[in-house]
């Protein structure tokens, strides 16, 4: 790790805060980070703190700022207010600085169509100072299966994106932008990144994630951004909610008045003899005091984040409601 620094000047290493709950120093952090084109505010006043080795999902749908943030992070963009640091550096102001800790897959990809696939990760690779080649040509042609040999113009789109994934992966750097890593992918490529993502988090890199499949983003995530119209509305703490589960029992007889407080449980819903409840912590007190009850059924399962999700970008979410 971190070959491709070590020789340059030393980097500073400032730490802004400690995430809450993670006790880890956060290396990447914005302050009411904002960019408007014209009058039109693509992102506004966007406050988030990434820990080191964690992967952090940023969810929204098209439009709602994902690429901007990262743009902006990436210091390819100028805040309009606000600022983005990433260990310490100022994103805009010391952006080459901030380029060389951080690998970048684009969105959308612009490569040489006249290169093979071999001389592009060549080109690119070097461009870096070379360290990351050996592992990009390995994961190019044994993980993404590419043939090197071909001409980029020759590649699929899906092919295309394998190719740029395997330099991103390869670099050996701090830090992984991935901005819709999977767009284009087929699902068994698309298990190879959500596998190549969990990696990286395993040798201490962290990982911002953004993308549209609620599910892949909730695999890999630690944490996830929900974004909507430029506004970071919700951060989800997915090791929480992996906690939580969810327990729908009908009851014969009505719904018990009493539940007992060291259950761990809370009542989400209810209707007529049904009961929705959320609950953190042991099975078996739960399991006990359910069969001391006259209950007909009982469901126990766990709840993807389609609802967080839905809390901001659903059916009943009313259009306009958060501009300004
Ligand atoms: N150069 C630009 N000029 C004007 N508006 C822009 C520009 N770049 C982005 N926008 C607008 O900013 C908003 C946010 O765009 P952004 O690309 O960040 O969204 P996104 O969440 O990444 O969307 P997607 O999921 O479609 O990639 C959009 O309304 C977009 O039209």
């Amino acid at each position: 790790m971190s070959k491709a620094y070590e020789a340059a000047d030393p980097v500073p290493r400032l730490v802004h805060g400690v995430v809450a709950g993670m006790q880890r120093p956060a290396i990447i952090h914005t302050e009411a980070l904002s960019k408007s084109y014209g009058p039109f505010r693509a992102l506004k006043g966007i406050d988030l703190d990434v820990a080191q080795g964690e992967v952090y999902g940023l969810l929204g749908p098209n439009g709602s700022g994902k690429t901007t943030a990262i743009r902006l992070l990436l210091g390819l963009i100028r805040p309009t207010s606000g600022r983005a640091t990433v260990f310490g550096l100022d994103s805009w102001r010391q952006s080459l600085q901030v380029r060389r800790l951080v690998s970048f897959l684009p969105g959308e990809l612009r490569l040489f169509g006249s290169m093979s696939g071999l001389g592009t990760l060549r080109f690119l690779s070097d461009l870096r100072g070379g360290d990351g080649l050996d592992r990009a040509v390995a994961i190019a042609e044994q993980v993404m299966k590419l043939d090197l040999r071909k001409k980029v113009r020759a590649y699929s789109t899906g092919m295309k994106q394998k190719l740029a994934l395997a330099l991103a992966f390869a670099d050996p750097v701090d830090v992984l932008i991935l901005d819709e890593p999977t767009s284009a992918l087929d699902p068994s490529a698309r298990g190879e990144v959500i596998r190549l993502v969990k990696e990286a988090r395993e040798i201490g890199q962290t990982i911002i994630f953004s993308g549209h499949v609620l599910s892949e983003v909730e695999e890999v995530s630690d944490r996830v951004a929900i974004l909507r119209r430029g506004r970071l509305m919700h951060v989800e703490d997915m090791k929480s909610r992996r906690a939580l589960r969810m327990v729908l029992a009908r009851f014969r007889g009505g719904i018990p008045a009493d539940v007992p407080e060291d259950l761990g449980l809370a009542a989400r819903e209810r209707t007529g003899d049904v009961v929705l409840f959320e609950h953190r912590g042991e099975i078996g007190p739960l399991l006990s005091w359910l069969a001391s009850l006259p209950v007909e059924d009982v469901a126990i399962g766990t709840e993807d984040l389609r609802s967080p999700y839905d809390r901001f970008h659903g059916p009943d979410m009313a259009d306009g409601e958060d501009e300004g």
